[in-house]
């Protein structure tokens, strides 16, 4: 038997062979760079990488080997793409966006909020910008999105993520369809109560009104009081409302303290929501690609080619660039069955140089990028 001091020595005297290699590789994949500026040839040559991986795994003498071969390879090629992004230098993706020290808001701003008076949304709203403002409320995020989107408000405030049921996929959805951008982000604590009218009694209800995330929050007291139909309905300040306009003692809300005093309902029950600790956040959008100089949190969207391994090697930018990635989410792409656009959060400025990187590695291998913000994180 070979000496275990024996087989490291040799592993070791490998290993110095594999860096010296390598690094002659890199230096070049350096010279590959240059002349792909000089005559505008893009980084990424898939054929190429394809062939390579073909004829380095027929050199190698039995399958596990191949393989290995292969996915040693495949890294290889990939940081060698890393580091001539980083000489290419192609046009960022952020570079329109415009860095600031201070959000605009003054005596003349104006700022949709989703729901009615009395919603979380809009509690959010004034813990974010006071409550000498000039505000007015849509009844639908897509509403809230096309005010903001045709200038009739400088702002917006939705939710966008509740720490107990998870994101609000109409969001993202509707972020990428009208072009707006993640300027701000709050935090809100959600303690869910179940309104009713004076004289109503839990025993005796029959229906709960509430929006489908309320519903969702508060799914365990519902199962257990399953005699109670849920129903689905605008927002938690609508639902308050329209329980006190039908005036049925019978009907009762799930919704904020808040909502009780706007719409005179007595509160049954209070946090009637599975989880304690359960919060919102809220997103603050614009239509302005502008983002503050000491924000920490960048919110991107991309679309991947349907195949085995792309989201991995997307991730990698990431990985590669010492960025940490802090949320994914995925939603379906309309019209490709069964194919996903990815939202992920990193932490970073539009501004560091990891970041920059990132998004240039991005931009080249995916099918399609977007900068969706870049904020202060709570
Ligand atoms: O041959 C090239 O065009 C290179 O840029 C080199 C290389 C490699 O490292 O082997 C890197 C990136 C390309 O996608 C293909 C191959």
């Amino acid at each position: 038997m070979v000496d275990l001091l024996k087989s490291r020595e040799d592993i070791d005297r490998i290993d110095r062979q594999i860096i010296s290699l390598l690094e002659e590789r890199m230096d070049i994949a350096k010279n590959v760079a240059e002349y792909k500026i000089s005559v505008g040839k893009k980084v990424y040559d898939k054929q190429r990488e394809d062939e390579k991986l073909e004829t380095l795994g027929s050199l190698a003498s039995n399958e596990f080997n191949k393989h290995a071969a292969q996915e040693l390879f495949t890294q290889i090629m990939s940081i060698s793409r890393k580091l001539q992004y980083t000489l290419v230098k192609t046009e960022s993706v952020s570079k329109s966006f415009e860095a600031i020290d201070k959000l605009p808001i003054t005596a003349d701003t104006k700022v949709v909020f989703f729901g009615q008076e009395g919603t979380y949304t809009q509690q959010c709203m004034e813990d974010y910008f006071g409550t000498d403002i000039d505000s007015f409320n849509e009844l639908t995020f897509r509403k809230v999105m096309e005010a903001v989107k045709e200038g009739r408000a400088d702002y917006g405030v939705l939710p966008i993520e509740n720490s107990s049921t998870g994101g609000i996929s109409d969001i993202y959805d509707l972020l990428l369809e009208y072009d707006n951008y993640i300027v701000g982000e709050h935090v809100v604590q959600i303690q869910n109560a179940l309104l009713g009218l004076e004289g109503a009694t839990i025993e005796n209800l029959k229906t709960v009104y509430s929006h489908p995330q309320p519903l969702m929050q508060c799914a365990k007291f519902l199962e257990e009081h399953d005699y109670i139909e849920k129903k689905e309905y605008l927002s938690t300040a609508a639902s308050a409302k329209k329980v006190m306009e039908d005036g049925d003692i019978t009907q009762a809300a799930i919704g904020s303290k808040k909502a009780a005093g706007c719409y005179g309902l007595k509160i049954l029950k209070d946090s009637i929501n599975f989880d304690n600790t359960n919060c919102t956040r809220f997103i603050i959008i614009a239509n302005q690609k502008i983002f503050l100089k000491d924000a920490n949190k960048v919110s991107i969207c991309f679309e991947l080619p349907h195949k085995s391994g792309t989201l991995y090697n997307m991730l990698s930018h990431f990985i590669y660039n010492n960025l940490n990635m802090v949320k994914i989410e995925s939603r379906p792409i309309n019209g490709k069955n069964f194919e996903y656009r990815f939202f992920v959060d990193v932490e970073g400025n539009l501004c560091d140089a990891g970041v920059i990187n990132a998004l240039r590695g991005i931009k080249e291998e995916a099918s399609s990028v977007r900068v969706l913000g870049n904020i202060k994180k709570e």
